[in-house]
């Protein structure tokens, strides 16, 4: 649909594109990134004839662009340009109906049905038709924006260039134009071609960008390619850090704040932040922490800066129980979303913790441990699958900055250790009278404060990964012991 090849130009005295090239095939939604001054708007200036260059070829559905006349290329393409304003004061249907313009024939052209038509659909299709007596001048900032949208879509364009369209957008209408687009570029095969300072939207809604960097192409390809933590760091000269979008598969970029408050870096979590009585076992750390939990609050990943392990009764009911929790530690004075949250029917002075030192970093670990659920997870299927309370929960707070996957070889060599413990101890599954490697509801924290020492591993065999094993093992261990010791007594 459109084909670029070694294009070059830019203003008096100021080149600005040097050689670029690239091709945009129909029905494609391509979008064009780049910091400040790289070149983007120069480039979608020049691609809809705006802008003259001085080297090089645009060719748009096999024709040079040279050779397309006013009206032919407005038939072909539209442009919602980044800052517009009018002329002259029109309502917001007659501003709209300008885009018309295009497909009208004769010098004394009369308005027709497919006009009137087409003018209510794209207004209808923008959110503007509620306004459309309003004149343009006294709408918002965003308003105007989606006028101005609906008046590209009235020229019905093949191919469609945007210059930042989300900008003045609030939430709700930045959704709703690039859905809008998409839908166009599929149904329709409408070629969207836009350029975006919010890398996370073209991540979310391109099929393809370009990285412009001082006019050049740095790389076009699929979004998962073009965004690479690195890369982009570089051509953008800032920190960010590339994560999966949660709900569908797309990267997504985070800008990370420079930390102000260095005088914390020595933050170290240990005994005297935690706090045991009948009722709870829990910990307020002085920052929130990076976790990795199951439990019954705070569970999956997040930053919490306060842990409750609520002891329950044996016999209580756990249908409800996270809105019984929730409830809970709010009548508490704990904020449920910034707490992870977790019950045991274990006594809670039988807890067991430790703090041990590897060589730049340190960890403190918390266990309390019950066995009468105790399961054989490898014949797990001849149990009945009612839950209930966890009774091996096992916390591991380490003073360092582990990366996502040491998380989870934490939670791994933390089980392992687990496993190892209950062997030691010779604890059976009651059903199966067979060797248990765990309870029915066991919950695991990793809370890490991200400051100082990187950590990158944690399998048993790692630095981190021997402290985990050594820690959760003797506190497994000891709460077991322990918890038999106050059940006798
Ligand atoms: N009309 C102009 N006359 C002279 N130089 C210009 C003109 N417009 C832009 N430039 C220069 O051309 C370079 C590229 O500008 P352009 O607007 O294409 O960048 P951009 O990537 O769109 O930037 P931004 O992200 O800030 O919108 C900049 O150095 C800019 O100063």
């Amino acid at each position: 649909m459109l084909e670029v090849t070694g294009l070059s130009g830019g203003y008096y005295n100021h080149p600005v594109l040097d050689s670029v090239s690239f091709t945009v095939n129909k029905g494609e939604l391509f979008g064009i990134l780049g910091p400040n001054g790289s070149g983007k708007t120069t480039l979608l200036s020049m691609l809809s004839g705006v802008l003259a260059y001085k080297a090089g070829t645009i060719k748009i559905k096999g024709t040079s662009l040279k050779e397309y006349s006013a009206k032919q290329l407005a038939q072909v393409i539209a442009v919602l340009p980044q800052h517009s304003s009018l002329a002259f004061s029109y309502t917001v249907k007659e501003t709209v109906s300008l885009g018309r313009y295009a497909h009208q024939k004769g010098l004394f052209h009369s308005w027709s049905d497919e006009d009137e038509a087409v003018v209510q659909k794209v207004m209808e299709q923008t959110g503007v038709a509620g306004f459309s007596d309003y004149q343009f001048e006294q709408l918002s900032g965003g308003e105007r924006q989606r006028v101005l949208l609906a008046q590209a879509l009235a020229q019905e364009p093949e191919i469609l260039f945007l210059d930042e369209p989300t900008n003045h957008l609030d939430l709700a209408y930045q959704k709703g134009l690039l859905d809008l687009m998409k839908k166009m570029a599929m149904e329709y095969e409408l070629t969207v071609i836009a350029i975006f300072h919010d890398l996370n939207l073209a991540g979310l809604y391109c099929d393809r960008l370009m990285l412009l960097e001082k006019g050049q192409v740095r790389v076009n390809d699929i979004p998962n390619e073009v965004l690479k933590q690195e890369r982009i760091q570089q051509v953008y000269r800032t920190e960010i850090e590339k994560h999966p979008h949660p709900a569908i598969p797309r990267p997504q970029m985070f800008i990370v704040p420079n930390q102000h408050d260095s005088e914390k870096d020595s933050v170290v979590i240990n005994e005297q932040f935690l706090t045991v009585s009948d009722e709870m076992v829990q910990l307020h750390a002085p920052i929130p922490l990076r976790t990795m939990s199951s439990g019954v609050t705070g569970s999956g990943t997040g930053w919490h800066q306060k842990f409750v392990n609520r002891h329950v009764s044996h016999t209580y009911s756990c249908e409800n129980h996270v809105e019984e929790m929730t409830d809970y530690l709010r009548s508490h004075g704990f904020e449920p979303s910034e707490t992870v949250g977790m019950m045991t029917a274990v006594f809670l002075e039988a807890v067991s913790y430790r703090f041990l030192h590897g060589e730049n970093f340190s960890i403190f670990i918390v266990v309390t441990a019950g066995v009468g659920n105790a399961v054989d997870a490898s014949l797990a299927d001849q149990h009945s699958d009612a839950p209930r309370p966890g009774t091996i929960n096992t916390w591991i707070f380490i003073n360092g900055h582990v990366a996502e996957e040491a998380f989870i070889h934490s939670i791994v060599t933390a089980t392992e250790a687990k496993v190892k413990a209950l062997h030691e101890l010779g604890v059976k599954d009651p059903v199966t009278n067979t060797w248990a490697t765990g309870t029915s509801t066991d919950s695991i924290l990793i809370a890490a404060t991200q400051r100082g020492e990187g950590l990158h591993y944690a399998g048993t065999i790692t630095p981190l990964g021997k402290l985990i094993s050594r820690g959760v093992y003797d506190c497994t261990v000891e709460a077991i012991e322990k918890n038999e010791r106050v059940k006798r007594t």
